[in-house]
């Protein structure tokens, strides 16, 4: 069997680390009795992930002789609310779960967002570990502690800093995902490249065909992700500065999930995080930042791979530029009234610019969805 690749996450007293490779789902029950021997473990999950992977994981904690129960979500953003959000809180409190138990989120971002909020609340903060089961939650949502839910206003709204105590990401798990929902979490592989790693960013145009059939680019690309969020977060954990970079292709990607209402058959996160880096390519080129081949390279690579670029793509439309810059302006990196964007000086060159211009937004908003 491939060695599993530990990355850590270097935060002080809550330090973790993330554990990647093929199989890790059997054995996630020990590394858990490890952490909390003798802890019950309430296991978060959505109806598929339960249906496909549950008995699995729970073999693994009952040969670790860890007692175990499951509260199920359905799948989809649409869990991502206040109802659902009270009902696991409350699912949790039944179980009579105590603060020193575990709340295991086993699922995707949504199941991973969700869970971790009720981990932050429930008994004013319980351990929680993530075993991520979507490419996008195995390089991106199971790391860095953000959680939380949608509010009606807009995206991720309500929640909490909150990090797991271990990550486990068995990348074999992902022989189940959709190629849809693996194209969503590979925007966000390409999002490191974008925001500061350039040779990263061409070793994916030249292997992406490997990292979607599985295999040792896989478990390569899943690595180089985390390591690079672990590098970011471990230098701001709450969002005060650099953290920001992660954000690249979101102020526009939260705007369109937003504007399409967390329809995932419209549109799920990955996508509208594809065609927001796009447009964030775009824009900056529009604003003299970078050159046009900038943007153009980036839209081609995102495009080979399967995923949309452009505002025309999202079924159904995607309204008015006005309601799309309605969305914006609730943006969490707003202050004090400003806009602030992830702009690129080109591929691996990313920026935080505060104090962009809403107008130049807009005008460049209904260009693009003149040309949809
Ligand atoms: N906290 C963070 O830092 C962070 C980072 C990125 C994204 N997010 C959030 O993550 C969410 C998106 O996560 P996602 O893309 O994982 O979506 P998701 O959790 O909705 O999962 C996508 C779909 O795949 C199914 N699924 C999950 N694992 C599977 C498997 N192994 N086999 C078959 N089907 C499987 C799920 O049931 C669901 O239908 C968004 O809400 C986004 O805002 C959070
Ligand atoms: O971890 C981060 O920081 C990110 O921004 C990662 C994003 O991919 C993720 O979608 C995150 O949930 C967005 O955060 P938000 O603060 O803009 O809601
Ligand atoms: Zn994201």
């Amino acid at each position: 069997m491939t060695e599993p690749t530990i990355v850590p996450v270097a935060l002080g007293e809550r330090s973790y680390d993330i554990a990647i490779g093929p199989g890790l789902l059997a054995g996630a029950g020990a590394r858990v009795a490890a952490l909390a021997p003798g802890a019950r473990v309430a296991v978060v999950t959505d109806e598929t992930v339960a249906r496909l992977h549950l008995p699995t994981l729970a073999a693994g904690l009952e040969a670790a002789g860890l007692k175990h129960a499951a509260v199920t979500v359905r799948p989809g953003e649409g869990s991502k609310n206040y109802a659902t959000f009270a009902r696991v809180c409350d699912e949790l409190i039944a179980a009579k779960i105590e603060r020193g138990d575990i709340v295991l989120a086993f699922g995707g971002g949504v199941v991973g967002d969700l869970a971790g909020f009720a981990a932050a609340v429930v008994r004013r903060g319980m351990r929680f570990v993530q075993v991520p089961t979507t490419l996008l939650a195995q390089v991106d949502s199971s790391v860095g502690g953000k959680t939380g839910i949608n509010s009606p206003h807009g995206k991720n709204l309500v929640g909490a800093f909150h990090q797991p105590s271990l990550v486990i990401a068995d990348t074999a798990v992902l022989d189940t995902l959709s190629p849809r929902e693996f194209r969503a979490g590979y925007a966000e592989v390409a999002k490191y490249g974008l925001i500061d790693d350039e040779p990263f960013f061409h070793w994916l145009e030249r292997s992406w065909r490997e990292v979607l059939a599985g295999g040792a680019a896989r478990q390569t690309a899943i690595a180089r992700s985390c390591r690079s969020k672990a590098a970011i977060v471990a230098r701001d954990e709450t969002e005060t500065g650099d953290r920001a970079l992660l954000n690249l292709g979101h102020t526009f990607g939260h705007a369109l999930e937003a504007v399409t209402r967390y329809d995932g058959n419209r549109l799920v996160h990955g996508e509208g995080v594809a065609i927001g880096m796009v447009l964030a390519h775009e824009f900056s080129a529009r604003q003299g930042l970078c050159p046009q081949e900038e943007p153009s390279r980036v839209a081609a690579h995102l495009a080979a791979v399967g995923l949309p670029t452009r505002l025309g793509e999202v079924p159904g439309g995607v309204g008015t530029a006005d309601e799309l810059m309605a969305a914006i302006t609730q943006d969490k990196k707003v202050r004090r009234g400003q806009l602030t964007f992830i702009l690129t000086r080109g591929i691996g060159r990313s920026f935080i610019a505060r104090d962009v211009d809403p107008e130049a937004v807009r005008r460049f908003l209904a260009e693009k969805l003149a040309e949809a």
